[in-house]
């Protein structure tokens, strides 16, 4: 018999995800099926964004092996029925507060401080770079993390240095790069290009030095269909791309309408749904009907 959700206390509660508290030492980490656009939750839920986006974390957990926060498998007896298949048990860490971003190709915030000075959270890139150009080898480029609902602050390594100390930020810059070029590795190979990502990281009790959060997801991570690359061309969004481009080209709202974005139709729903199963069961090579929950 598995718990209820109400059992549990609610810690955090993010734009698309919620925490919870299990117990001393495990939370409960909840993807909801929101998705945003265009800095707006939008009004209408995309079913199974939840349970794809939590199976991508725990197939690149599985895949990349590095020491996580995971305690528990996707159907561990902890995970309440409502929420089997988009929740997960973590050891609760002593969270890192820098926001540790990868970029392997120059797009975003990154493109637009490249733009005003050459560089990138400190770290010089050659001339001539446009939107999608690749960045070889991959950058370091931490942010602060903002408030619910605002923007990120990208600061220089030597910044996160001042914050967490040398040998942590040091630490920490090497495992987002590893992390990140091992998996983009294995998404290039399956056709998408992972553009940049964002790790969080936390020490357990007995000090060591874990990947958290969600991994690799396109919640956390610019996910671009590996077949359209092309340098200097706006690069569409692999999952978010069908609902940008009826907000704004279809549904008569525009982004400076300063009012939120209108409910979305279900044929966009249901494309969206299947882009981001697409995206999972390409990367992985398994079948999203496999993962626990779901339709009763
Ligand atoms: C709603 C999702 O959470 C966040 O966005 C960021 N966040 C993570 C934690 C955290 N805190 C202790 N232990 C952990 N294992 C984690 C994790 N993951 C807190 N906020």
């Amino acid at each position: 018999m598995r718990p209820e959700l109400s059992e549990y206390t609610p810690i955090y509660s993010g734009k698309v995800r919620e925490l919870y508290e299990i117990d001393d030492e495990h939370l409960l980490l909840v993807a909801s099926d929101r998705i945003s656009a265009y800095d707006y939750i939008l009004d209408t839920p995309i079913p199974d964004k939840g349970r794809v986006l939590t199976a991508m974390s725990v197939f690149f957990f599985d895949a990349l092996g590095v020491p996580n926060h995971l305690a528990g498998p996707a159907d561990d007896p902890r995970i309440p029925e409502s929420v089997l298949g988009r929740a997960l048990v973590t050891r609760r860490l002593d969270m890192v507060p820098v926001e540790c971003v990868a970029r392997g190709y120059l797009t975003g915030s990154g493109l637009k401080e490249y733009r005003a000075n050459g560089e990138v959270c400190g770290v010089p890139l050659p001339e001539g770079l446009v939107d999608g150009s690749r960045i070889d080898p991959p950058i370091f480029t931490p942010a602060t993390k903002a408030a619910v609902g605002d923007h990120d602050e990208n600061v220089s390594f030597e910044r996160v240095a001042e914050d967490v100390g040398l040998e942590l930020a040091t630490r920490l810059r090497e495992l987002t790069l590893d992390v990140y070029a091992r998996g983009a590795d294995i998404a290039r190979e399956r056709g998408i290009i992972l553009a940049d990502t964002k790790f969080e990281f936390g020490r357990s009790s007995d000090g060591d030095l874990l990947l958290a959060d969600e991994v690799l997801t396109p919640d956390s991570s610019r996910y671009w269909d590996g077949a359209l690359y092309e340098p200097g061309k706006a690069l569409p969004s692999f999952d978010k791309q069908i609902v940008r481009d009826w907000l704004t080209k279809e549904s008569g709202w525009s982004t400076d309408a300063g009012t939120p974005p209108p409910p979305l139709p279900a044929d966009v729903v249901e494309r969206t749904r299947a882009r981001y199963i697409e995206a999972y069961e390409r990367i992985s090579g398994l079948s999203f009907a496999d993962w626990p929950g779901g339709a009763a």
